[in-house]
């Protein structure tokens, strides 16, 4: 709050800054945004230009009723008054936001009813800034004014660019003190202002804390004092313009004494009634009374940006649920929670939570639906065939599905599941099943999920509960009727937490998916329209019940030929697309691709292979980016129209019309852009030296006790290295390696099978009557990667391993095993043996021995990796040896006992 000290002398013309509804009285300080031309225009010239020397009249406005206007307010001029664009304080923000309604409604004046009052308040400015509005770059400006003294208007001299009047001075500083000093009345009256003024401060710092009030009174004149209170409490027009109009001093104490003690005893009051009522209310009332409060006070200062306003949501939030269509056993339950949220205070615990799930509850698709659209199958036929290459009897089978769906428009069919090693397209085929039937399409991932809340969600009482992975994938979907692909369906587990596999079974069992209840949404929702397909990597880890309700559709590896097919006409087109390039700026030559496939990748899928390809498109987009900036440059320089050329390949010879258009040596020539060729050299340098050069199995098996095992991971087949080794010890066996139950036991049939046959084999380390040493420790090394292998199909590779390591004898450099082993030295089938087999193909191997009941699976091996190996059927263990040595494995004809 300020307070002039010095004695203002003010000049016979002011220029006039209306006030609408409003008054400034002297000592008081406000803060105005203008706008309007004519008082942009009096602030430029009588207070932007003149600075602090500079003076304006600030003069109320009024639009009101005449009947509320003192008698001795003079009308005056009213049709002259332009639009007034001041706000004051409780029209914009204390950031200086303007209000528009103010401005381009309310506020606009209807000339009729405006009138000047006749007094106003000579202001000047305590801080100015210029802005400009945007669009249209229009003047503003605001200001923080600080009400001087009073004067009265004579005359009104001019009302363009801004209104100008004649003015007398009313407040004298000096005489006026004087008068308070020797006039008795005028004293008494200062007094019991004061008086009125210190009870009120003292109430106000006790609720407020100490300020500088108390200073501020004992300092400055009571007379002063007086325009200085009235201008800091909430009074009404009629009371400011009373003030504004009280000019002889003792008029005025009067009226703020009678001010100050009314707004004493509201304070008192207000007091009492808070008193009385903060003892009944709980924290949490208080908490939202005084919220309200709050939210009252920033709608009144302008303030309130709109949010958090709990009351408008709540009624939002019904709309939003009466606009979802529910369902009427959701209807019931939603009016319930409604009615429960509306008794809650936002701060309450349960607050939140009650909110979320009725929000979730709006979300979701309870009716609406994607129409589906009449199958055409052999537009699907062609979409498959155009996005996946091969897979002739998946897609027969996909085909099949459309027909079936096409003719019985009900979603009980079979849930589709493809089972195959990773990057093998799964994912993808469920895809284009779902753009076959013009679906919404939603991956669930259900990957290392464990807990049934994380299928059926959470009970709400839980901290932090949330929806299942169905609903929340329902509404993302934001239709009841996707497909919905659960992907990785193998990976579920199950242990304290509950089984997700029993939740499944619900989503996919069309007798009870018309009502599943996730546990967080807790009424049923129908998900009898989804269309489900399921993916895996393997069938074993999927519990009975589960595969029963679903039709497995395998996909096996890809041959290299495929990979090379399929990264030609799909992941190199793709690849350059997503790096926004095209064939003619980056070419990867076919033998570059099978040189990638070779070397790089040893998978039976094509994703590591995409990736690899990535890695190339990202190399070569360095180089392109280079290149066109170079060419955006160069074109800058040649001030050329086609200054925006950037883009090569296509545009190649707009290229060279600009080379053409050089003329004089000023201008650089653009370099000619050359598509890049992806050699050996360039491969190496990105990827690095090649992973699999083809020597690693021979290299390897060159030591005795290593073999070359087939298994069967997560991911499909693969190539395995075990290893033997055996030291004096106490005759015991060490396994290592990521080992299940079953493997363990393999590997002690397989040494038992070894030491019992130990001199017909003529294996070194024996005893003289012909059985292992008994102190000769044997260690066998399985590496199974991440993945723990649990089947026995290793019984052979061991027992050959120990063969080799305790004959000292080296395998052969291109053979591969599998099969298990009895103690009789039978050779037991295996499965999974077409993947094992491209496996050991991709591996480079030359020779399978395998399982002769194992033969007739080879049917499903693709025939032109047959043809590349020799397939080396066992039925004994003698046999396996044979095959696995050079030259054969002679034994001694009791080893058949
Ligand atoms: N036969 C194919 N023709 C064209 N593209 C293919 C083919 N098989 C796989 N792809 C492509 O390989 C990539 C990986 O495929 P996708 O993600 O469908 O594999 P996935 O079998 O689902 O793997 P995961 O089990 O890891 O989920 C995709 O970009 C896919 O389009």
């Amino acid at each position: 709050m300020a307070f002039p000290n010095d004695e203002i002398q003010l000049p016979r013309r002011l220029g006039l800054l209306p006030f609408k509804n409003k008054v400034l009285l002297p000592g008081a300080v406000v803060r105005l945004r203008c706008t309007s031309p004519a008082s942009v225009q009096l602030i430029e010239s009588e207070l932007w230009q003149k600075q602090d020397k500079g003076l304006i009249g600030v003069v109320p406005v009024l639009e009101t009723d005449p009947t509320t206007i003192p008698e001795n307010a003079l009308m005056l001029i009213a049709s002259t008054l332009g639009p007034d664009q001041v706000t004051s304080p409780a029209q914009e923000g204390d950031d200086g936001r303007e209000d528009r309604k103010s401005i381009d409604g309310a506020m606009k004046p209807k000339a009729p009813s405006l009138r000047w009052h006749p007094r106003g308040v000579a202001a000047r400015a305590l801080h100015l800034s210029r802005g400009m509005e945007k669009p249209g770059g229009k003047v503003t400006y605001t200001l923080v004014l600080e009400g001087l003294c009073r004067f009265s208007i004579n005359q009104m001299l001019s009302d363009s660019p801004y209104h100008v009047a004649k003015v007398t001075q009313l407040d004298r500083n000096k005489a006026e003190a004087d008068h308070v000093a020797h006039d008795e009345r005028a004293a008494e009256s200062a007094q019991l202002f004061k008086v009125a003024a210190g009870e009120l401060i003292t109430q106000l710092e006790q609720k407020q804390g100490a300020g500088r009030s108390k200073l501020l009174l004992e300092t400055a004149p009571a007379h002063r004092l007086a325009d200085i209170f009235v201008a800091s409490f909430e009074s009404s027009l009629a009371e400011c313009l009373a003030m504004l109009d009280a000019v002889p001093v003792r008029d005025r104490l009067v009226k703020a004494t009678e001010l100050v003690t009314r707004h004493l005893q509201t304070l008192r009051v207000t007091d009492q009634l808070a008193q009385k009522v903060e003892g009944q209310l709980s924290k949490g009332q208080r908490d939202l009374l005084l919220r309200r409060r709050l939210k009252a006070i920033k709608d009144e200062l302008g303030d309130g940006d709109g949010a958090g306003d709990e009351d408008d949501d709540i009624v939002i939030l019904e709309k939003r649920l009466e606009a979802a269509n529910l369902p009427p056993h959701a209807q019931k339950h939603v009016k319930r929670e409604l009615k429960r949220l509306k008794n809650m205070q936002p701060q309450m615990p349960g607050f939140g939570s009650a909110r979320a799930h009725l929000e979730l509850i709006a979300e979701l698709p309870w009716t609406s639906t994607t129409k589906e659209k009449v199958t055409d199958l052999d537009v699907a036929k062609r979409t498959l065939d155009s996005e996946h290459y091969g897979l002739e009897k998946v897609k027969r089978r996909i085909v099949e599905y459309l027909a079936v769906r096409k003719l019985k428009n009900d979603a009980r069919g079979p849930v589709l599941c493809f089972v195959g090693p990773p990057g093998v397209g799964k994912t993808s085929l469920a895809s284009s099943i779902a753009t076959a039937l013009d679906r919404k399409f939603i991956r669930v991932s259900l990957g290392g999920v464990r807990d049934e809340a994380d299928i059926r969600g959470h009970r709400r009482t839980y901290i932090g509960s949330m929806p299942g992975r169905i609903i929340e994938g329902i509404k993302r979907a934001g239709v009841n009727n996707p497909v919905i692909l659960l992907d990785e369906i193998d990976k579920t587990g199950h242990d304290v937490r509950g089984d997700p596999g029993a939740a499944l079974l619900e989503v996919l069992d069309p007798e009870q998916n018309t009502s599943f209840v996730d546990h967080y949404l807790t009424i049923p929702f129908d998900l009898s329209n989804v269309v489900w397909v399921a993916t895996a990597n393997r069938v074993a880890p999927i519990q009975p019940p589960l595969l029963d309700r679903m039709e497995l559709i395998e996909l096996p590896g890809y041959t290299p030929e495929e990979k090379q097919h399929i990264a030609t006409r799909h992941l190199i087109p793709r690849q350059l697309e997503e790096h926004g390039m095209n064939k003619h700026q980056l070419k990867i030559p076919d033998d570059m691709v099978a040189f990638v496939i070779q070397k790089y990748t040893r998978e039976a899928g094509v994703r590591n292979l995409s990736k690899q390809l990535a890695a190339l498109c990202r190399s070569a987009a360095v180089e392109v980016a280079k290149h066109q900036s170079e060419v955006a440059v160069q074109s800058k320089a040649l001030n050329s129209p086609m200054g925006a050329i950037a883009s090569m390949g296509d545009q190649l010879e707009v290229e060279m019309e600009l080379e053409a258009d050089v003329s004089g040596a000023t201008h650089a020539r653009a370099r000619r852009w050359e598509t890049i060729q992806v050699d050996e050299e360039l491969v190496e340098r990105v990827l690095g030296p090649p992973r699999f050069d083809g020597k690693e199995a021979s290299e390897r098996v060159a030591t005795p006790g290593v073999v070359m095992g087939l298994v069967w991971t997560a991911v499909g087949g693969e190539v395995q290295f075990v290893e033997a080794t055996a030291m004096a010890g106490k005759g015991e066996l060490h396994l290592t390696g990521q080992l299940g139950d079953v493997i363990k036991e393999s590997a002690q049939i397989a040494l038992t099978w070894v030491r019992a046959r130990a001199q017909e084999l003529n294996l070194h380390g024996k005893r003289a009557d012909g059985s292992l040493v008994e102190g000769l420790d044997v260690h066998i090394h399985f590496p199974a990667g991440a993945v723990p292998k649990d089947g026995p199909s290793a019984g052979v590779t061991m027992a050959t391993a120990l063969v080799s390591l305790l004959s000292g004898r080296c395998l052969r450099a291109d053979t591969a095993m599998t099969g298990e082993v009895t103690l009789r030295g039978l050779v037991l089938p295996v499965g999974g043996v077409k993947d094992k087999v491209l496996a050991a193909h991709r591996m480079g191997v030359k020779r399978v021995i395998l399982p002769e009941r194992n033969v007739k699976d080879l049917k499903e091996v693709p025939e032109n990796v047959l043809k590349e190996l020799e397939i080396c059927p066992a039925l004994r263990m003698e046999d396996v040896l044979t095959h696995a040595f050079e030259g054969g494995y002679s034994l001694s004809p009791t080893s058949r006992l």
